[in-house]
């Protein structure tokens, strides 16, 4: 018998949970707690699960997500997460079957977009995804970077104080949300990831990594950075040779993050610290005394986005100058394919369905890739990846679709 796919029920919480750690060659059992722990941040109608001989061996799950766009509104994102299919039963069509099945429902409801972290780059192409923002970690040589140890505090009148978990919960949130309204590529961070961020929530897939938060506030008093890093405590020969992880680092502002880095410089024993995933045109380099002090150690591709209403992910953007395109876009699934004009400009945009010749012509797992601003439209017209139907239509496309700063996703799920 093949296996069957069908949304998951109450009893089979514990058997798909066990098939996500097999796909992901977690050989820990799961235990009651992790049920416990892992079951509230389900919606099993969400929840999709194949079954053969009652064992479950490929899953998938999707949420709500927020998801923020050029010039700072949100769309409705389907975020899909845990998929993996058991290495028995692969390549038998168990990921296409369910992937369709999420985004089906997806397009039914409303959604915008869909969005995923691709675990490997070959894998959601085909399904309409395409990379929509990246990014880079830097890992940067203390000595080198020129600051010596003199940072003394931020000098603009704000100050650096440590946080505990039950601060970082309490102000974390409202911090992060004044981050994603002016970055676009930042996506929405519920109370569970904030529970587990700060240990409050822990099962055996994440046990707790001690870590020390640091909070900037401004002259005004206001909290407008945050600073989380691990340390590796090494010595050699009576030296230090610590160094630190960042996990996050949130700022409103370049006063901010500014102050949050040179704190990073400044602290004793460490000679070094890793940057996190930051946007590719991130500050932090130029930060710097010595740019050079920071060395890329990762680059590549972070959020994918699957278009599944063109009209609405297009309309919810703004653009940096007046101008208008028509997108005759093809969907290999049939969800969101079309021909759209698109009027847009610096407050806003309109988009629908039209029958004017098209200007460029495009899969729709491509106009994913350039929705953020983050893809070059002449980049892929010389791939082929699309067509220019009026010359110059690409360049035109990327006047309007490119935007000042690069899409940033922080975060992984
Ligand atoms: C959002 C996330 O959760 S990312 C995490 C993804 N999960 C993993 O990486 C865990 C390990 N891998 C797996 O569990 C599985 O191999 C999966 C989920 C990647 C693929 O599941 P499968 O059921 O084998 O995929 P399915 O049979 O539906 O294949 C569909 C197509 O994708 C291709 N494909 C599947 N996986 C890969 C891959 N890793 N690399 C390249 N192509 C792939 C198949 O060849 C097939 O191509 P075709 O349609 O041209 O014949």
């Amino acid at each position: 018998m093949s296996a069957q796919i069908r949304t998951v029920e109450e009893p089979d919480v514990p058997n798909w949970m066990r098939a996500v750690r097999t796909g992901f060659l977690i050989p820990s059992p799961v235990t009651k707690e992790d049920v416990e722990i892992r079951r509230p941040g389900m919606d099993l109608d969400r929840t999709l699960g194949a079954f053969d001989a009652g064992r479950c061996v490929a899953t998938l799950r999707s949420f709500s997500q927020q998801l923020t766009v050029p010039g700072g509104a949100s769309i409705t994102a389907d975020a899909i997460s845990a998929v993996t299919v058991s290495p028995t039963h692969r390549r038998r069509g168990l990921l296409s079957g369910m992937i369709g099945q999420d985004l089906l429902a997806a397009k039914e409801r409303g959604d915008t977009a869909a969005t995923l972290i691709a675990a490997e780059y070959p894998i959601y192409g085909r399904y309409g995804f395409g990379p929509a923002t990246s990014a880079t970690e830097w890992e940067v040589d203390i000595a080198r970077a020129g600051l010596g140890r003199r940072h003394a505090g931020p000098g603009d009148g704000g100050r650096l104080d440590f946080a505990d978990d039950a601060d970082v919960r309490e102000l974390g949130p409202g911090l992060h949300e004044r981050v994603r309204a002016q970055r676009h590529g930042v996506i929405d961070r519920s109370t569970r990831w904030w529970a587990f961020a700060t240990g409050e929530l822990t099962d055996t897939t994440s046990p707790r990594r001690e870590r020390f938060t640091v909070l900037y506030r401004s002259a005004a008093g206001s909290v407008d950075g945050l600073l989380t890093y691990s340390v590796d405590s090494t010595w050699e020969s009576k030296q230090p040779r610590c160094s630190a992880a960042v996990s996050d680092l949130l700022a409103v502002d370049v006063q901010a993050e500014r102050a949050l880095w040179h704190y990073l410089l400044s602290v004793d024993w460490l000679t070094r610290f890793t940057s996190g995933m930051r946007a590719p045109d991130d500050l932090l380099p130029l930060l710097l005394p010595d740019p050079r002090a920071a060395r890329v150690v990762t680059q590549g591709d972070y959020l994918w986005l699957r278009p599944l209403d063109v009209p609405a992910l297009l309309a919810a953007r703004t653009y940096a100058t007046e101008g208008s395109l028509v997108l005759d876009v093809t969907d290999p699934l049939g969800l969101a394919g079309g021909r759209f004009l698109l009027d847009a400009g610096p407050d806003g945009a309109h988009c629908a369905p039209t029958a004017r010749p098209a200007d460029l012509t495009l899969t729709v797992d491509a106009l994913g890739s350039l929705s953020l601003g983050d893809e070059s439209a002449a980049r892929l017209a010389a791939l082929g990846r699309v067509e220019e139907k009026r010359p110059g239509a690409a360049a035109r496309a990327d006047l309007l679709l490119r935007t000042a700063r690069r899409p940033w996703c922080p975060d992984l799920f």
